[in-house]
């Protein structure tokens, strides 16, 4: 029975949350008829056409579209059976006319010829503006009537329109008017139309007057006037509206029901006293009122409807993705410039080296810093094989304090000075006591029998502000390694055995050294986590995009496939991806000249793959994502808890046991101490340390790709 129908629509219940929107409703739609759905603005129109073609589910009911149910085989939707034009434009704003029209020729199957013909011909019926001329700079009425043409190209057999003709010039209202009745008529195709212009839908083979979700009636316009008497439709809504009001809805059932056999329409216009489009209606027949036509079996097939990926389809998406890239330039210039930006400001902020922290001298031994006129020469005179002399010592010193890292600051007492780092003008202060020189020659002459009260008087005090800790224990490292670079130039000088003054541990390095500054640590980890998350970005805000402008579900109407849509975007983005993650290691290791050991084409790898981890990301953030701000919110919330598991800053040796683990399971915590491996160990894949990371990007890109995907399918 339900082949009999273009679209059968039996009991249909749709609820968003707990709103019933579309309320047991019940619609047939005869093939090779115009069908009206007419109704006020939020009555459920557009809600029932999105059932219809398969892009929301039902909650009751049961919905059968050119004899299948939506996304069953057999029926017509998705695929190129249905010409699906949205209330939204759903176009790609990057997109020419021509690209638009042959976007949806190309993934409706045709040939190139072919979608050619239709284009010229639509263009004249459509009064389209010109081929070149980008959507995003056409009016809302130029874009609409491409929209109409996209939903036109491939003669569907069943045609569903959420109000083509909004901001339509009345001529070429008309003009469209006259085409679906005309391929009504001549192809057979069956159209459902909503509109606010009640009117306009005379020309329907068929109104369906929809109110609250549900259909107060069904039936020929003329019909309706008839009944009721009316010379306009709108009284006729009016009637029933109040009726529905009163509770009195039942009696619309008791209607006289068109007789199926009935093959003359009611000259609705003529009953109206209208002489608008008089001649197109009046001599119209309705088609479907045949039996032959009511049974005819689906037309076969003009394109492929597959649901596996198809080359042409994916082909079209690749084109439309490259086209919505390229043409956006500010898009293109922050993807190509970002990652420079981002790896360039890392490299010139992180683990530097520190300058000029201001250091408060206090030198009671000379009373001044500057020790004017003063040479080291001179100052340790040996006098025997285990005796040294001593003169001005604290000056000595002081000289080994002309360091970039050091500012000296002289005070003339340790109360100024303190008072000085309490203000934030220095962050530390260092003393040498009056007799500084005489009690370092009595540390070092007497031993182990040294007196204590010499022994704390012969060191050097220093007082720090640790409120900085990266300033005050860098500064702090820096004075140690100074005074033993004074010790064992002094020992030097005195002739003792060398390397006396040195630490009592030798410390030798396998990989890298004590010099090695703080952003070597860092650079695996930044270069890692600028490519997640940029993937993520990129991904999540550039499908928001399509699904919001609608381009994703109309293309999936269409025939297309999540999976292609998916894929196809992946595509173009890890081919950006591709570029990016060359200008990032172009900054590190040309232009920062910073040193790896392993194979580049290996450390490429490891950062590219967290690239398209970060894109399987964005794609499951932009599905769960209603907008724009929610994706952001999303990605960046989760940017800092991840960056501080991921040990980029810190080693994940520093946490609690149980965090250490769940933070080893996220996307790139294994990831950066693989990569960290093989720049600084140049470690291959041989080792598991540098194949887990590997591992761990991939199954994460998995993992996303596929819920997000799942998560598609079902969320309708
Ligand atoms: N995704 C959604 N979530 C929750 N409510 C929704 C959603 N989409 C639509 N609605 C609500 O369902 C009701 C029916 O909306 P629908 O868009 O189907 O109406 P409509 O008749 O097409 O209106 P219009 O002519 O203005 O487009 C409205 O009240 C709308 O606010």
């Amino acid at each position: 029975m339900h082949d009999n129908y273009a679209v059968f629509v039996d009991n249909v219940v749709k609820n968003y949350g707990n709103r019933e929107v579309l309320k047991q409703l019940c619609m047939k739609v005869e093939r090779g008829t115009i069908y009206g759905l007419l109704g006020a603005s939020g009555c459920g129109k557009t809600t029932l056409l999105s059932c219809i073609v398969g892009r929301k589910n039902i909650d009751g009911g049961e919905i059968w579209v050119l004899g299948g149910k939506p996304g069953e085989p057999g029926s017509g939707v998705p695929g190129p059976r249905v010409g699906y034009m949205p209330q939204d434009i759903a176009l790609v704003g990057e997109f020419t006319v021509k690209d638009a029209i042959y976007y949806f020729g190309r993934i409706f199957g045709m040939d190139e010829s072919l979608i050619a013909k239709r284009y010229r011909s639509l263009q004249t019926l459509l009064e389209l503006p010109p081929d070149d001329r980008f959507l995003k700079n056409c009016s809302g009425g130029q874009q609409r009537r491409v929209s109409l043409a996209a939903s036109l190209v491939h003669k569907p057999e069943l045609l569903i329109m959420d109000e083509p003709t909004v901001g339509v010039d009345p001529v070429l209202r008309d003009g469209i008017w006259n085409h679906l009745v005309d391929i009504t008529r001549k192809e057979n195709t069956s159209v459902i139309i909503t509109t606010h212009y009640i009117e306009e839908c005379r020309q329907a083979n068929k109104i369906g007057l929809m109110r609250e979700g549900r259909l107060l009636a069904e039936e020929s316009p003329g019909r309706l006037l008839t009944i009721f008497n009316t010379t306009t439709l709108e009284e006729v809504f009016l009637i029933l509206s109040r009726r529905q009001e009163e509770g009195r809805l039942t009696d619309v059932a008791s209607l006289p029901i068109a007789d199926d056999q009935n093959n003359t329409i009611v000259d609705a216009t003529h009953l109206a006293g209208s002489t608008a489009s008089v001649a197109t209606v009046s001599t119209f027949e309705i088609s479907t009122g045949s039996t032959d036509v009511l049974t005819t079996k689906p037309k076969e097939n003009r394109c492929k409807t597959k649901n596996s990926m198809s080359t042409n389809r994916m082909k079209a998406l690749l084109d439309k993705n490259w086209k919505q890239f390229y043409r956006n330039i500010t898009g293109v210039v922050f993807l190509l410039t970002f990652p420079i930006i981002q790896t360039s400001i890392f490299m010139s902020t992180v683990g530097g080296n520190i300058r000029d922290i201001k250091l408060g001298i206090v030198n009671d031994e000379s009373m001044t810093t500057a020790c004017p006129n003063f040479s080291p020469n001179g100052t340790a005179v040996p006098y025997d094989f285990s005796s040294c002399h001593f003169y001005n010592m604290s000056c000595r010193f002081l000289t080994y304090l002309d360091h970039p890292m050091i500012h000296k600051v002289p005070y003339d007492t340790v109360e100024e000075a303190t008072e000085a780092v309490t203000h934030g003008h220095i962050v530390g202060v260092l003393y040498m006591s009056e007799n500084f020189t005489g009690l370092a020659e009595e540390r070092i002459e007497k031993g182990k029998d040294i007196d204590p009260v010499v022994l704390d008087l012969s060191q050097i005090k220093v007082w720090m502000d640790m409120s900085n800790r990266q300033i005050g224990a860098t500064l702090q490292v820096k004075l140690v390694d100074l005074y033993i670079n004074f010790q064992n130039d002094l020992f030097n000088d005195c002739k003792f055995i060398p390397g006396l003054a040195d630490l009592p541990i030798d410390i030798d390095y396998y990989y890298g050294d004590q010099d090695e500054p703080y952003t070597v640590f860092m650079i695996p980890g930044s270069l890692i986590t600028i490519m997640f998350f940029m993937g993520a970005m990129m991904t999540s805000q550039i499908i928001i995009m399509d699904r919001h402008e609608g381009v994703w579900d109309r293309s999936i109407v269409a025939g297309v496939t999540s999976m292609e849509i998916t894929v196809t975007h992946l595509m173009l983005q890890a081919s950006i991806a591709i570029f990016q993650t060359v200008e990032m290691l172009i900054v590190v290791f040309a232009i920062y000249q910073q040193t790896y050991s392993g194979s580049i084409l290996l450390i490429y790898l490891m950062v590219y793959l967290q690239g398209i981890c970060g894109m399987c990301y964005g794609f499951w953030v932009s599905v769960i994502s209603t907008d724009h701000s929610m994706a952001n919110i999303i990605v960046t919330g989760a940017f800092l808890p991840m960056m501080m598991l991921s040990g980029m800053m810190w080693p994940t040796e520093g946490m609690p046991f149980a965090l250490r683990m769940v933070a080893k399971c996220l996307p790139f915590t294994v990831a950066i101490e693989s990569l960290r491996n093989v720049t600084k160990k140049g470690w291959s894949l041989d080792n598991f340390e540098v194949y887990d990371g590997l591992a761990i990007s991939v199954l994460w890109a998995i993992f996303f790709g596929s819920l997000s995907l799942y998560l598609v399918k079902k969320k309708r």
